[in-house]
């Protein structure tokens, strides 16, 4: 029997909004737990909390269910102190709505525990069964700069993208809002900001308000119809070592594009373009090693798509989910909407050298 998955998306969303609540009360910190992975990049006592509190909320309500999640538990077994801030932030993050609370499986009992349920993210992935990806900060380096990242979390089903949820709490809730990176020079007034986006596999992308207890009502979301490309915005990463940026700028200027990319950090830039209010996603490979990460996209594709965009890499491939932890078989990222995909993909490919 075909699943409408409205018990995946309900869970997905309020264990995204706790999470986020978690992640939120770290980014208003000066001190965020912050330590160096084994490949240098950073993650903070916010990354491991909200990882803790989603699996958690997983594992009461789809407990024969696989997990593919960022982070492991290995560096808090060895360091009691950040394990202890872990747990704290853990155990006093709730949602304000008691039934909602009660939905996501109530308390974590201890901080053994705790460890175990971040633990439970080590799935391999792979082709066959239900399996959730979790990147509980996308874009720590966002995070620790103040600026855009995400919460995201999305549920894979023989290795297609059923269930997607972002959340983004630094974006403005108006869908038609400009596209910017920036949240403002008050960094701790939250007015206007924070949104979820959500799709379920042939029923639309949807946004609507992070709140704080159960969810209100979502909004259908669409890409914009593109008519003319020298009004397109694109958007690409921060960090110059995660996408190219001197191939994007060339692939601006052949397309016509006249407005300076915006720089934004994690998947908010997959919601930001399904809501119409950038047009153009690009993901340039800057090394030939790198394997995007299924964490990383697995939300954004299904959000973009779902709301009339067209989602694949470099060489046109859609991306593969079905191959592991890693997007292995795919190289860089591709998004615009489903009408001029097929022109910005050809100037990509122009630029690359790749036709
Ligand atoms: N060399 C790289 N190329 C592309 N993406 C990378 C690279 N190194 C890390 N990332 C990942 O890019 C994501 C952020 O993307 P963006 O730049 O669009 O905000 C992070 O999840 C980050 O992983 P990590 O979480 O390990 O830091
Ligand atoms: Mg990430
Ligand atoms: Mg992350
Ligand atoms: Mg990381």
């Amino acid at each position: 029997m075909a699943s409408n998955y409205l018990k995946e998306l309900e869970v997905a969303l309020l264990a995204v909004q706790r999470a986020v609540r978690l992640t939120k009360r770290v980014f208003h910190e000066k001190a965020k737990g912050t330590v160096s992975k084994d490949d240098k990049s950073p993650v903070t006592i916010g990354d491991f909390g909200a990882q803790a509190l989603i699996i958690s909320a997983l594992k009461a309500n789809f407990p024969h269910d696989e997990i593919v999640a960022e982070e492991e538990p290995a560096q808090l077994r060895e360091d009691a102190a950040l394990r202890d801030q872990i747990w704290e932030l853990v155990r006093n993050t709730k949602l304000d709505d008691a039934a909602a609370e009660g939905l996501l499986g109530g308390s974590i009992p201890d901080v053994d525990a705790m460890l175990d349920l971040i633990d439970k993210g080590n799935s391999k992935g792979g082709p066959r069964g239900r399996i959730w990806t979790i990147d509980p900060i996308d874009g720590t380096k966002g995070f620790l700069r103040g600026g855009q990242y995400a919460v995201c979390l999305a549920l894979l089903e023989d290795g297609q993208v059923k269930v997607g949820v972002l959340g983004c709490p630094n974006l403005p809730v108006d869908d038609s809002a400009p596209l910017t990176a920036d949240i403002g020079a008050n960094q701790s007034d939250d007015e206007g900001r924070g949104v979820l986006f959500s799709a379920v596999e042939g029923q639309g992308a949807m946004s609507r308000p992070l709140g704080t207890g159960g969810l209100s009502e979502g909004k259908t979301i669409s890409m914009k119809p593109i008519t003319n490309m020298s009004d397109a915005s694109f958007c690409e990463s921060v960090e110059a070592g995660h996408s190219n940026q001197s191939e994007s700028a060339q692939i601006a200027q052949k397309l016509g594009i006249t407005n300076p990319s915006v720089r934004m950090d994690s998947q908010a830039k997959y919601g930001s373009i399904a809501r119409g209010a950038g047009d153009i996603y690009l993901r340039l490979p800057t090394s030939k090693t790198y394997q995007e990460k299924i964490w990383d996209h697995a939300a954004g594709d299904l959000i973009v798509r779902e709301a009339g965009g067209q989602v694949t890499d470099t060489k046109g491939a859609r991306l593969d989910f079905s191959v592991g932890r890693t997007l292995a078989s795919n190289s860089g990222v591709v998004a615009a909407p489903a009408v001029v995909h097929g022109q910005v993909l050809d100037v990509v490919q122009q630029v690359l050298g790749l036709k």
